[in-house]
C-alpha cells in the first residue's frame, strides 16, 4: 500500500446536535471527538501526514491540543471554510506536494477502524477513488413534496456513504477545482467526483462507523468505544 495523506475536516458548526460547543470538541469516554479521530491516524503506518481543518476561531485551540495529544503526524491546522466542500478544498492545498493518495475523513466520525481504512485505500488503488460504505437496512422512499411517496428504489442497490473517502490526488483536486469554478456543491467529495464522470467504487465498512450528528448519536458512540476498549 501506498503512503496516504490524510485530510480531517472539523469546521462545522454542528447546528443539528445543538450544543452551544461545536460536537467535534464534545468530550467521549474523557477525550474530544476529534482526538479520537485524531489518533487513529496518527497509528496507522501507512498515514504519511494529516491536515486538520478547523474553524477559524478554533485554530489555536487545536494546534494547542495537537501538541498535548503528540500528533505529530499533523502537518498542518487550517481553517474552513462555510461549506463542507470548501473545508475539503483548503485542506487538500495544505498537504505536502508529496501526497499522491489522499483520504477526506469528518472529524466527527472517530469510530472508524484501521480495517476499514484499509479496505477503502485498497479499492482507491485500484480504481483511483474509493469510499467506505454499507448497505442500507430499511426501505428507502422517494417522497415528494406533498408527502406522497414517488417510488421505492431496490434496495439492493442502496448503499449509506461514510467516509473516509479516498482518492488519488490529481483527480480529486481537479473535481474540486472544476466544481469550485462552475458552483457545483456535492455533500460528499464522491459526489463531486462522480459529477466530473470518473468512476468511484465502494469498500464495504461498519455500522459503527457513525458520524456524531444528532445528540441521540453521543450514548452510542460512548457505548461502542467503551466496548472497544474493553477488546470487545
Ligand atoms: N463548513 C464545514 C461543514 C462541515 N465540516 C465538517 O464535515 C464533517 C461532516 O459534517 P456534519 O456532520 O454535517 O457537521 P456540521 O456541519 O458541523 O453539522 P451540522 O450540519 O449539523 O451543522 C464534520 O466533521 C464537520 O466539522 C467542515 O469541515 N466544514
Ligand atoms: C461525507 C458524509 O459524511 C458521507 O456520509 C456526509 O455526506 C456528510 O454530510 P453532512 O451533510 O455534512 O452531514
Amino acid at each position: 500500500m501506498n503512503k496516504w495523506g490524510v485530510v480531517v475536516v472539523a469546521a462545522g458548526r454542528g447546528s443539528r446536535m445543538g450544543t452551544a460547543e461545536s460536537k467535534q470538541y464534545l468530550p467521549l469516554r474523557g477525550k474530544p471527538i476529534l482526538i479520537h479521530t485524531l489518533e487513529l491516524f496518527q497509528s496507522m503506518e501507512e498515514i504519511a501526514e494529516v491536515a486538520l481543518v478547523v474553524g477559524g476561531d478554533d485554530v489555536e485551540r487545536c494546534s494547542r491540543l495537537v501538541s498535548e495529544h503528540k500528533l505529530d503526524k499533523i502537518s498542518a491546522v487550517v481553517s474552513g471554510g462555510g461549506e463542507r466542500q470548501h473545508s475539503v478544498y483548503a485542506g487538500i492545498a495544505a498537504l505536502s506536494p508529496a501526497a499522491e493518495w489522499v483520504m477526506v475523513h469528518d472529524g466527527v466520525r472517530p469510530l472508524v477502524t484501521p480495517e476499514a481504512v484499509r479496505a477503502c485505500c485498497a479499492a482507491a488503488e485500484r480504481v483511483g477513488a474509493a469510499v467506505l460504505a454499507v448497505p442500507v437496512k430499511d426501505t428507502i422512499k422517494q417522497v415528494d413534496e406533498t408527502g406522497l411517496i414517488v417510488s421505492t428504489p431496490d434496495r439492493r442497490s442502496l448503499w449509506a456513504i461514510q467516509t473516509p473517502q479516498a482518492f488519488r490526488r490529481e483527480l480529486l483536486v481537479a473535481a474540486h477545482e472544476r466544481a469550485q469554478a462552475e458552483g457545483y456543491l456535492g455533500t460528499d467529495d464522491a459526489m463531486v467526483v462522480e459529477w466530473t464522470g470518473a468512476a468511484v467504487t465502494i469498500a464495504e465498512g461498519d455500522y459503527t462507523n457513525i458520524k456524531i450528528t444528532t445528540p441521540e448519536d453521543l450514548p452510542w458512540a460512548e457505548f461502542l468505544l467503551e466496548k472497544r476498549e474493553r477488546g470487545n
